[in-house]
């Protein structure tokens, strides 16, 4: 393990930024303060941070490399996936083990092991998908809590007849994550509607990229967004909505997470006379929902599916679409900002022009997915920094703690603190980079943001205690990366899910039995 002290850089926190050196050793952060004396020198590596930002690593909590999916597999696999996030400043993947239908959860836990450990570059840990409903996978799923340190689980509403759960299934879903003590996040499209727009689209002989919008606008969005809301609520299970591509979709989150807990003292009549005063608790209970918007969402829009160049339209094709209103990712930094949307991700599922090629007669064949792994950090610091919407500490919220936080990793990970992993960006805001297929070190020959030029470039990046990226210039070896278990119950959100569990709990109105008369019914016949 490299000893490495890093000096005169900015240290920015999620809460709070400080001038100060940061010594590491054997993968931690053993000091941070100013003008720190590392306890000898010798095969100490010095990194000279002034003028720069020191940064906990990005955190990106959805991707999915080499991902076998819709007739193929995405293109950046666990090696080079990873070695392009360390690039661009992210030290933390989340990725999805995805059972099919009937299969076992644990199963798909333990092959997606078997694939990433032997080749990540960087730290990683793994949601897991809820495709179908039975006591198996119930019980696998607190198994996978309680033994294997997932505290996360995706539930598809989106992709009929593939991954799809319907509303009962998804209540006893978000019921067991509850019990178990895990987050529930959803895919929150109307897969029905998605289904019955694309044959509509396809009857009118729209088979191109653009039908991929058509056939699932927003509102198709925003409606299961709702519903998974209105179903977590119900059984008080903290949810967490991935991918949020439109204003309406968020807007809906917004306005869940700021209903407060509205205690109202409302006296009411009932026929001629007062009842003495009552009162009447109405509790309008605030919701315990995290919405996720990515690099895609934040950077570019859906106007690209009407290009002209069918391979340019179909590059762009991931599911939910991004959104043809061009104000689409101004609204979303803005939500980001103020705290309506919580972490950013990018949902890296690539696939190059000659699987998108897959669906070059129907749109619906078009394998879903973009880039977004290498360039997130960039994107959000250009659109979200450098246009002033948010600070450099509301800037390492939404790419690393917030993320840490919600899946119980923090402070070992989200943080520039002593005893957290040293996994640390320096990062120069002034410096600018642009992005380009040409130039990126993903798998894939087209680039979402090309020609993008974005303040905010990662100079050094440290994972684990080990230099793996500096000056353009690559340390990394596949298998570097450990998985990270995480544990159930993370305090940062199911301390409000007990208060609420206690506080909002319906009870019975003591009164007299009913003597009066009642209506004889009728004999069956
Ligand atoms: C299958 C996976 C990646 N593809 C996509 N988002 O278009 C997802 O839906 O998150
Ligand atoms: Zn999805
Ligand atoms: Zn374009
Ligand atoms: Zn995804």
């Amino acid at each position: 393990m490299q000893k490495i002290w890093i000096r005169g850089g900015r240290v920015v926190n999620a809460d709070c930024s400080q001038v100060a050196d940061v010594y590491v050793e054997d993968g931690k952060i053993k000091a941070v303060g100013a003008h720190l004396q590392p306890p000898s020198l010798a095969g100490v590596q010095v990194i000279d941070a002034s003028n720069k930002l020191v940064l906990p690593g990005g955190i990106d909590p959805h991707t999915h490399l080499q991902f076998p999916f819709m007739g193929t597999q995405s293109k950046d696999d666990f090696y080079q996936g990873t070695k392009a996030a360390v690039a661009g400043g992210t030290t933390m993947i989340i990725d999805f083990a995805i059972p099919q239908k009937g299969c076992s959860l644990i199963e798909a836990y333990e092959r997606w092991r078997s694939w990433a450990d032997p080749k990540v570059c960087c730290d990683y840990a793994l949601h897991v998908a809820v495709t179908w409903w039975s006591d198996k996978v119930k019980e696998e799923m607190k198994i996978l809590a309680q033994e294997k340190g997932v505290n996360s689980f995706k539930m598809f509403m989106a992709y009929k007849g593939v991954y799809m759960v319907g509303d009962l299934e998804l209540h006893s879903a978000f019921s067991q994550c509850k019990q178990i003590g895990a987050i529930a996040q959803v895919h929150a499209e109307n897969g029905d509607l998605i289904a019955e727009g694309a044959k509509k689209m396809l009857s009118l002989g729209i088979t191109g990229p653009e039908g991929h919008q058509l056939c699932r606008p927003e509102e198709v969005e925003a409606e299961a967004t709702l519903r998974a809301i209105t179903i977590a609520n119900s059984v008080n299970c903290p949810l967490y909505v991935v991918h949020v591509m439109s204003k309406s979709a968020a807007t809906v989150i917004a306005d869940a997470r700021r209903q407060g807990l509205a205690v109202g003292y409302f006296p009411y009549s009932f026929g001629c006379y007062w009842h003495s005063y009552q009162t009447l608790k109405v509790q309008v209970k605030g919701k315990v929902v995290y919405g996720e918007p990515i690099a895609a969402g934040l950077g570019t829009d859906g106007t690209h599916y009407w290009h002209k160049e069918w391979s340019h339209a179909a590059a762009h094709v991931m599911g939910p679409p991004l959104r043809p209103d061009p104000a689409t990712p101004d609204f979303l930094m803005n939500l980001l900002a103020n705290g309506d949307l919580t972490v950013t991700a990018t949902d890296n599922c690539t696939f190059d022009i000659c699987q998108k090629a897959l669906g070059k007669d129907d749109f619906t064949k078009i394998p879903n997915g973009v880039n977004g792994v290498e360039d997130r950090m960039s994107v959000v610091w250009e659109k979200g920094v450098h246009s002033g919407k948010m600070d450099e500490n509301r800037f390492v919220a939404v790419t690393s703690t917030n993320t840490a936080k919600i899946f119980n990793l923090y402070p070992r990970k989200g943080r520039i603190a002593v005893g957290s992993d040293a996994d640390i960006v320096i990062w120069d805001p002034k410096a600018t980079r642009t992005i380009s297929a040409k130039t990126h070190h993903q798998a894939i020959d087209f680039n979402i943001f090309e020609g993008m030029v974005c303040h905010g470039v990662a100079v050094v990046t440290i994972s684990r205690g080990k230099v793996v990226y500096q000056n353009g210039v690559f340390h990394v070896a596949a298998g570097d990366g450990r998985y990270v278990p995480r544990e159930p119950f993370p305090e940062y959100v199911y301390k409000r899910i007990r208060q609420r569990d206690q506080v909002c709990q319906p009870v019975p109105v003591k009164r007299a039995p009913y003597v009066g008369k009642v209506i004889a019914v009728a004999a069956e016949g």
